[in-house]
């Protein structure tokens, strides 16, 4: 004997919650290609491949932002950033050439080192040996010196 299937009961009270939660991966799916758009590195989680290719020194590394996040994940003696005067520098390959010696810099591993630099008493030479290191510069609403209104020092490099 054949059976009769009857559509399952609807009210306006009680919608399909199939058809419900449908329609809110859809809208988080839009908002994340919209952000994605906008701006990729506020829905990135991971260090980008493009990120991780810096050539310490390398003339294009001026050009380039890195947040103080990124900054963060790169405080390991095989990958080690620093923050000096708001740009950021690949010393990993420095540990041993350095004349302060390894372990007083990686006490700032991943962090900002300007005031520990600037009070060890650094000559211009290391001033200048730091361009060796440059891998980009902090976004404008990060820094604290190279920005308008921003702390000023006789001995920050141009
Ligand atoms: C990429 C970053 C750095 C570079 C290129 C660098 C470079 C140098 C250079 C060339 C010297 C020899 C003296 C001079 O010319 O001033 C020196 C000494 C020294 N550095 Fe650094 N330095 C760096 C980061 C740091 C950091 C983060 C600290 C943390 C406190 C530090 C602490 C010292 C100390 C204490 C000395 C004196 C060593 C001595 O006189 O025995 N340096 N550094």
């Amino acid at each position: 004997m054949a059976t009769v299937q009857t559509a399952p009961e609807m009210s306006l009270s009680s919608p399909l919650p199939v058809q419900q939660e449908q329609s809110e991966i859809d809208l988080m799916a839009l908002t994340m290609a919209a952000l994605r758009f906008v701006n990729p590195w506020s829905v990135e989680t991971k260090p980008s491949q493009w990120q991780a290719q810096i050539v310490p020194g390398a003339p294009e590394a001026k050009d380039r932002t890195i947040t103080l996040a990124e900054v963060r994940m790169h405080d390991t003696p095989q990958d080690c950033w620093v923050v000096i005067y708001d740009r950021v520098y690949d010393i990993t390959n420095f540990f041993d050439e350095h004349p302060g010696g390894a372990d007083i810099m990686f006490e700032y591993a991943g962090h900002d080192a300007s005031t520990a630099f600037r009070s060890s008493g650094h000559s211009r030479m290391a001033l200048k040996a730091l361009e060796r290191f440059l891998v980009g510069e902090l976004p404008l609403q990060e820094r604290m010196y190279r920005r308008p209104g921003g702390i000023r020092l006789s001995d920050i490099p141009e």
